[in-house]
């Protein structure tokens, strides 16, 4: 029997970043929290513990705050890319490099230039892959928190010795959607380069869809909203969406002499369906490690 070295990467996880720009008495600011993970030629620190190829972990933590001073936060994409590029093109060990960014979403406090209030958004993330030649880039969101009070109904499935749920023809539907969509052309959004306009519009897509679809289950739904980025999108190729059904639950209000015609609901937390799911174009390339 021979035991070898698996698949295995080393990084900083969650640099918190905040980076301040000031025009005047205008601010603005970029609050990330930045995963970097390199991996190449390991071997040796794993199997003798001789560190002559290990990047520590602590500078590329002061990479992300120094990257951020010199070359300002943009993109979460194009920040990705900068830093999962410097650290493969400078280090000859590192032969890939993985750098997820998630962003929070700050909007102005008022009219002062230098005040915010953390904005109720989903939080954007992005995960950029770079292996020396090629690139991949996902983009995506999580907590993006949506309700439609009709227009849902659940019917028609399997029944069997254990099955109690009722069928109902007018239901709540309600998600926090995490959604992820994996950019086709390497290092670029497809759509004129500009990963924000793509990001907007991919947001924007989802919305749309789980809005004006009549809902014949979430899975149903789930297709519909890939559906629609990938119409909305072009440089766009898969989609990935995980979608918790955060059921609405009629209360039963007859104990009380009242009747409950979908106005009084529990809003139970757990536990929740989770409808998972991806929807892509039939040319879509070769992933990659991208999902990675
Ligand atoms: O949209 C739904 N899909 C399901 O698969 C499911 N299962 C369930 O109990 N409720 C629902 N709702």
């Amino acid at each position: 029997m021979m035991i070898v070295l698996g698949p295995n990467r080393y990084g900083k996880a969650e640099t918190r970043l905040v980076r301040v720009t000031r025009h005047g008495d205008a601010h603005s600011l970029k609050d990330l929290n930045v995963s970097t993970a390199l991996s190449g030629d390991m071997e040796r620190v794993h199997l003798s513990g001789d560190n002559a190829a290990v990047l520590p972990t602590d500078s590329q933590k002061n990479t992300v705050f120094a990257f951020a001073k010199r070359y300002g936060v943009g993109a979460i994409e194009d920040f990705a890319l900068t830093l999962a590029q410097h650290f493969v093109d400078s280090q000859e060990p590192v032969r890939h490099a993985r750098v997820a960014i998630e962003e929070y979403a700050w909007e102005r406090n008022g009219a002062l230039g230098h005040a915010f209030v953390r904005s109720g958004r989903e939080t954007r993330v992005c995960v950029a892959h770079y292996d020396g030649s090629r690139a991949w880039v996902v983009s995506g969101l999580r907590d993006l928190v949506v309700l439609n009070t009709t227009n849902s109904e659940f019917w028609g499935y399997v029944r069997d010795e254990y099955t109690t749920l009722p069928e109902t023809r007018d239901r709540v539907l309600a998600t926090a959607v995490e959604a992820s969509w994996r950019h086709t052309a390497a290092g670029e959004d497809g759509d004129g380069g500009d990963w924000d306009k793509t990001y907007e519009k991919a947001r924007q897509a989802l919305l749309a869809a789980f809005a004006d679809t009549y809902s014949l289950s979430l899975q149903q739904t789930l297709y519909a909203m890939g559906s629609r980025v990938l119409t909305e999108c072009p440089g766009v190729c898969e989609v990935r969406l995980s979608l918790p059904n955060r059921h609405h639950f009629e209360v039963d209000l007859s104990p009380f002499g009242l009747a409950n015609d979908g106005e009084v609901y529990h809003a139970a937390d757990r536990p929740y369906g989770l409808i998972e799911g991806a929807v892509l174009r039939d040319d879509a390339p070769d992933p990659g490690p991208a999902w990675q």
